[in-house]
C-alpha cells in the first residue's frame, strides 16, 4: 500500500489561474438532507463551499433551507422532491446521500440518480444512498466516474464483506471486479481504485470519532473532483480525503474532540499552504 503524504496535497492543488471564474471551479450538487438530517447535508455543502467549489447547489427537504442559508449563504437551494432529473443537468458532481435517509422517495431519488446520469458527470455515494443502494442492488452506468464513501458497516452492505474480514485483497477484487473508486473509511482509512496499489491514511485521530466527520468528508471529495481536473479522479480522492484526515489531526493537538463545522473553518487555510 502506498502511504499518503503532504506530497498527494501539493500534486492536486493548484494555485488559481489570474483569469478565471466562479464557473471554473465545479458545479457541485449534493443531495441528501431529509427532515431529520438536515445536519449531515449543511455540513456536506459546507465542506464543499470551504474546498473551493465554485457553485454548489443543495437539493434537499424544504424544511432545510432556512438553517441551510443560515450557514452557508452561499449554497444554492432546491427541492428533492422535485423535478430531480432537470436539477443534476448541469452539475459536474453530484454527491448523493448525506442524510438521505431510507425512505422510498429517497430510494426513489437515488434511481432517478442513478438513471439520468451522463458520462461527462461524477458521481459519490456516501451514508444512506450506499445503503440503499446495497439493499436495492442498483447498478451503475458509469461505474469509471464513481466513488463509494462507506464507514464499514456500509461497506458490508456494499460488498458483503463483514466487518472485521474486511482486508485489502478482499476490497481490491471487489473494486477490480466493479470499477469503481471506495474510500474505505476507518481509523485507517484506505483509497481503493481498480487495478492499483490502494493508498493508506496514516493521519487521523479518535477525536475525529463524531457525526457528520464523513458527511463532511463526502463534500471535500466532490469540490475536489470539481475543482482540480489536472488530476486523475483517484488522485483528486485520495487528497481530499487526506486533507480532512490532516487537518482532524493537527487539531486534535490542542482539542480533544475535532468537531466537522471546526474542520471545515480551517480547509482555505490549510489548502493555501499546499498550493503549487
Ligand atoms: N447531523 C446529521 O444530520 C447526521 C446525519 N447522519 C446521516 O445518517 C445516515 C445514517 O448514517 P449512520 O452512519 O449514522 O447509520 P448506519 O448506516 O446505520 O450505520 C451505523 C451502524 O453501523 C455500525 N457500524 C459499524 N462499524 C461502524 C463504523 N466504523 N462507523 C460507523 N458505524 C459503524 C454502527 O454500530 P454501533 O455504533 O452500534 O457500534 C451502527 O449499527 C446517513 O445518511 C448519514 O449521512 C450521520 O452522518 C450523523 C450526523
Ligand atoms: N478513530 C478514528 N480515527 C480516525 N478517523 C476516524 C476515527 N473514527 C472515525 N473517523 C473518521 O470519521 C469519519 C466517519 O465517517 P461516517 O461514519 O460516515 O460519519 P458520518 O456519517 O456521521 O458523517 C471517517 O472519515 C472516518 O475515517
Ligand atoms: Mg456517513
Amino acid at each position: 500500500m502506498k502511504v499518503l503524504s503532504n506530497e498527494i496535497l501539493t500534486a492536486v492543488i493548484k494555485k488559481r489561474q489570474t483569469n478565471s471564474h466562479k464557473g471554473d471551479y465545479g458545479r457541485l450538487i449534493l443531495i441528501g438532507g431529509d427532515a431529520h438530517y438536515g445536519g449531515a447535508i449543511i455540513l456536506a455543502a459546507s465542506a464543499a463551499v470551504y474546498s473551493g467549489t465554485g457553485l454548489t447547489t443543495v437539493a434537499c427537504d424544504p424544511l432545510n433551507w432556512s438553517p441551510l442559508h443560515a450557514h452557508l449563504p452561499e449554497a444554492m437551494v432546491l427541492d428533492f422532491k422535485q423535478n430531480i432529473d432537470q436539477s443534476i443537468v448541469n452539475a459536474d458532481v453530484i454527491v448523493i446521500g448525506p442524510g438521505l435517509g431510507l425512505s422510498t422517495m429517497s430510494l426513489q431519488i437515488l434511481k432517478t440518480v442513478l438513471k439520468e446520469i451522463n458520462q461527462n458527470q461524477i458521481l459519490i455515494i456516501d451514508g444512506s444512498a450506499i445503503s440503499l443502494f446495497a439493499e436495492e442492488k442498483l447498478k451503475l452506468k458509469f461505474p469509471e466516474n464513481t466513488i463509494f464513501t462507506p464507514h464499514e458497516m456500509e461497506l458490508q452492505r456494499l460488498t458483503g464483506i463483514k466487518i472485521g474480514n474486511q482486508s485489502v485483497e478482499k476490497i481490491q477484487n471487489y473494486v477490480n471486479q466493479n470499477g469503481v473508486i471506495i474510500v474505505a473509511k476507518s481509523h485507517e482509512t484506505k483509497v481503493y481504485g481498480p487495478l492499483v496499489e490502494p493508498f493508506l491514511l496514516k493521519v487521523g485521530s479518535p477525536a475525529q470519532a463524531t457525526g457528520g466527520m464523513g458527511d463532511t468528508l463526502a463534500g471535500m471529495i466532490g469540490s475536489f473532483l470539481g475543482q482540480f481536473r489536472q488530476a486523475s479522479l483517484l488522485e483528486c480522492v485520495a487528497a481530499a480525503t487526506y486533507l480532512h484526515s490532516f487537518i482532524a489531526e493537527n487539531l486534535s493537538k490542542d482539542n480533544y474532540v475535532v468537531l466537522p463545522s471546526l474542520i471545515i473553518s480551517r480547509i482555505p487555510k490549510f489548502m493555501k499552504l499546499f498550493e503549487e
